[in-house]
């Protein structure tokens, strides 16, 4: 048979791709997989076939944005280590906060080393002068810190939201106004497993449900555009810069959340990132609007929230049917 339909050779050759949060986790992943330096995809032991071809096959160019220079040089430096000689795949890294969307901080005219923070509508300014197209945005960059929702303070909740709401939002109108209105296109948000609300994270909650709904929106009005927008609904991802993010509480929280997993594991980043390269690439032509959940059915499952027994509830209405409940709980009368 031939090689996978979905991912052959070529696939992303000549694209350019912006992915925010690009240089850790999940982004990583997906930056691996456009660059095509996915080792998981190889299995164990396989020989590299004649040719090599279908291992350098998805040459893209990727942009990897997010907040923390040093990060981004480092991930950076290790993807291009990975890239063969012979390959057309291209690496770029650059600095951005996705709650900025203006020229705050004006990109300067002659290039700086370390490159500056840009806003995000330098950062799209920025990537078509260097590569002239942008083909492809992931909204991946984005978080939460755990909290009771009572305890969330406003300037907590704002920042949540400011990241994964509204960073969304500005990454998709300025690469639509500067490119994909004219040219097409395609985006994938990455949100998050929200289906049962998220006790404990009622902030990410929120705003991942108006980004699966921003998807939505999008869809429809940019279609005339040749554009595509999905969304990716990870569940329980491990890596170990999301772990840290939750400083001492990261270890316990990811694995207390294995059973949960109707797959009685966590997943991985590279579990993400193919669903997330599908929608991208053509193979995904017909799909716009859609969220795929990628959890392992833990949407379906139970949630993580622990609901103490209490007496807080309401009273049921007085009738016969209370009447038989209470029999039906009455303790078993002692002999
Ligand atoms: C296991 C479950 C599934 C996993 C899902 C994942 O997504 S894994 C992936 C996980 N990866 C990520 O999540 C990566 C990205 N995440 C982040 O960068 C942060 O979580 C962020 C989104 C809060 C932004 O943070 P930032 O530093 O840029 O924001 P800032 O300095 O502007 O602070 C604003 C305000 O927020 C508040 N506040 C902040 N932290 C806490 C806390 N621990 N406690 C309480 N409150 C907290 C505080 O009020 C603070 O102001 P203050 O009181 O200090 O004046
Ligand atoms: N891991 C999981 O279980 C799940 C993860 N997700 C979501 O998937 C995405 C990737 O997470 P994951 O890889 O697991 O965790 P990571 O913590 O490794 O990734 C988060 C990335 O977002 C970047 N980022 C955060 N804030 C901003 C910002 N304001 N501007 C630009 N970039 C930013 C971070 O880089 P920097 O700090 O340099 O800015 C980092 O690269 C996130 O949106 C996350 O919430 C959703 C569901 C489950």
């Amino acid at each position: 048979m031939a090689a996978s339909s979905v991912f052959r050779p070529g696939l992303f050759n000549n694209k350019v791709a912006i992915v925010t949060g690009g240089g850790t986790g999940i982004g990583r992943a997906i930056s691996n997989e456009l660059l095509e330096l996915g080792e998981h995809r190889r299995p164990k032991g396989a020989r590299v076939p004649r040719g090599a071809q279908s291992f350098k096959a998805q040459s893209c160019c990727v942009v990897i944005s997010s907040r923390k220079l040093e990060r981004l040089e480092k991930a950076a430096e290790e993807m291009r280590e990975k890239i063969p000689p012979s390959s057309p795949a291209r690496v770029s890294l650059q600095p951005c906060n996705i709650r900025d969307e203006d020229e705050v901080s004006a990109p300067c005219r002659r290039p700086v080393l370390p490159p500056p923070s840009l806003t995000v509508k330098a950062l799209v300014s920025s990537v078509l002068k260097q590569f002239g197209r942008i083909d492809y945005l992931v909204n991946n960059g984005g978080g939460q810190f755990s909290s009771p929702a009572e305890h969330i303070s406003s300037k907590g909740w704002k920042a949540v939201v400011d990241t994964n709401l509204t960073g969304t939002f500005h990454c998709c109108k300025e690469v639509y106004a500067a490119w994909m209105k004219q040219n097409g296109g395609a985006i994938v948000n990455i949100i998050a497993d929200m289906w049962k609300g998220f006790p404990g994270m009622a902030h990410t909650g929120a705003a991942r449900a108006a980004v699966d709904n921003l998807t939505k929106s999008l869809a429809i009005e940019w279609a005339s555009s040749g554009v595509r927008v999905n969304a990716v609904a990870p569940g329980t991802i491990f890596s170990k810069t999301a772990m840290e993010n939750y400083k001492e509480l990261g270890p316990n929280l990811f694995k207390r959340s294995i059973p949960f997993s109707p797959a009685k594991r966590l997943g991985v980043p590279e579990e993400i990132s193919s669903t997330v390269c599908f929608l991208l690439s053509p193979a995904a032509s017909y799909i716009s609007g859609a969220t795929l959940k990628v959890d392992a059915g833990q949407s379906l499952y139970r949630s993580m929230w622990e609901i103490p027994d209490h007496e807080a509830w309401p009273a049921a209405p007085e009738g016969e049917n209370l009447e038989a409940l209470r029999e039906l709980l009455k303790p078993p009368s002692k002999l």
